[in-house]
């Protein structure tokens, strides 16, 4: 038997509990026993072991320090979209040379930037060089491992959205497989020949796997090309994430039903005591969620103007409330044209404001023009300010406050 296949499926329990979904979640829930860790990980493509030690506890923040500090993705797919989405909000990050590790936001004076592989942004959140980051769900949660003091601001920047999920080849043994309940009755897997799992998710793919009910499998670690191991005769599985799925397409791997380990997207993440004993941490997590969530629901929102016949503004509004697709806010804003016919200053038309989601733009339009509307103007909106943010008020309840 060769020393990969030796590893073995540790039988230490671990009870089952559900993991953190962005939606459903807020705080990431604590793993009982991170150390009892069911799966042997060992490095596929390297001789190097790979440790699967629990994650430190967080240590205190760092006295002395009185700046805060937030880190960003340095490099990869989420590093531009974060400026992207922090410019959005007016808060463009001035670095001043591209091969600095630090930055600013000219309008948040007391934020140091760090610039940050997305791994080490959640280590060192946990270690308290960080007050906050932002990072994909899928890092905060392997790296993070359930750890307490991470809480997660704001899981729904509406970038990087992908999943971890667990693929099969096509072909051959997996032909008929189609699910993961058919994947853990294969015949095929025995203690000589366990299913081999190769991921960089060491945490969380032992974690599927072992709540999973898998008995005869290991799981192998390499960092990238996971796609390529089972065509190449080096593993039988992966836990990767996917986007668009061309990857696993390419490869010729399919997922299975109930393989998703994890829904992930862009966070906002903050170390609880930070928030709790920094100065000015609870401050600017709150100006910069208020900013986030006004940018991000003005963009899935537009603003149509409407000229609307009718007698009166109560006549339009009744008209306005019929429609399905249309409800504004508040409810529309309708005030009357005045135009002159005969010399005279008559109105015979009132204008409406009302906010539509994009999706129902056309629905909305074709609506409006069934109930008498003409020259309609769509805007776009810059951002929509709420009394205040329910992600806010998630967030004191979750601290105590
Ligand atoms: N195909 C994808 N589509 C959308 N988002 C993705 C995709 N792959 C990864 N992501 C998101 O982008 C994050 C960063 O991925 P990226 O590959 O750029 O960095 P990384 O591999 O974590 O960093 P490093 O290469 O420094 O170890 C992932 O953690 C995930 O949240
Ligand atoms: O479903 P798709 O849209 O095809 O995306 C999935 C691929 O994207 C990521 O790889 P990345 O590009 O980061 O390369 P890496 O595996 O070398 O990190 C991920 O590891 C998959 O391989
Ligand atoms: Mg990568």
């Amino acid at each position: 038997m060769s020393a990969m296949l030796a590893a073995r499926l540790y039988s230490a329990a671990i009870p089952s509990h559900q993991l953190p979904s962005p939606q459903s979640s807020f705080r990431l829930r604590p793993t009982p026993a991170a150390s009892s860790r069911c799966l042997a990980l060992r490095a596929a493509a390297s001789a190097t072991a790979v440790s699967t030690k629990p994650a430190p506890a967080a240590a205190p923040p760092s006295a002395d320090r009185t700046v805060v500090r937030i880190g960003l993705p340095s490099k990869g797919r989420m590093a531009e979209q974060t400026l992207s989405l922090l410019k959005s909000c007016q808060l463009s990050v001035r670095q001043l040379n591209p091969r600095q590790y630090t930055a600013d936001i000219p309008l948040i004076p007391n934020l140091e930037v760090w610039f940050q592989r997305p791994k080490d942004i959640v280590r060192k959140l946990q270690s308290g060089d960080l007050d906050l980051g932002v990072v994909g769900f899928d890092t905060v949660s392997e790296y993070g491992q359930a750890n307490e003091d991470l809480v997660v601001v704001h899981d729904d920047l509406d970038f990087g959205q992908c999943r971890l999920s667990l693929a099969v080849p096509k072909g051959g043994a997996f032909e008929n497989i189609n699910s993961l309940e058919e994947l853990v009755k294969m015949p095929e897997w025995t203690e000589e020949r366990p299913l081999r799992v190769v991921t960089g998710f060491g945490y969380l793919g032992a974690k599927f796997l072992k709540d999973n009910g898998f008995k005869h499998v290991v799981l192998l670690s390499a960092d990238g090309a996971l796609e390529s191991f089972p065509p190449m005769g080096m593993a039988d599985a992966i836990v990767d994430l996917v986007s668009s799925g061309t990857t696993l397409r390419e490869n010729n791997l399919k997922e299975i039903e109930g393989g998703v380990v994890l829904e992930s997207q862009a966070t906002l993440v903050a170390s609880r005591r930070s928030l709790h004993k920094r100065e000015g941490v609870l401050e600017i997590t709150h100006e910069l969620l208020e900013r986030l969530e006004a940018h991000l629901r003005a963009s899935a929102e537009l603003m149509v103007t409407a000229n609307m016949r009718g007698n009166s503004a109560e006549d339009v509004a009744q008209r306005v409330h019929s429609l399905t697709s249309i409800c504004g806010l508040q409810g529309p804003t309708i005030s009357p044209v005045y135009c002159r016919r005969d010399g005279e200053v008559a109105v015979e038309y009132y204008a409406m404001n009302v906010v539509v989601p994009q999706k129902l733009l056309y629905k909305a339009i074709q609506q409006l023009r069934s109930i008498g509307g003409s020259g309609v103007l769509v805007t776009k909106l810059t951002y929509i300010f709420d009394e205040e943010t329910p992600r806010w008020r998630n967030l004191l309840t979750e601290l105590g406050l």
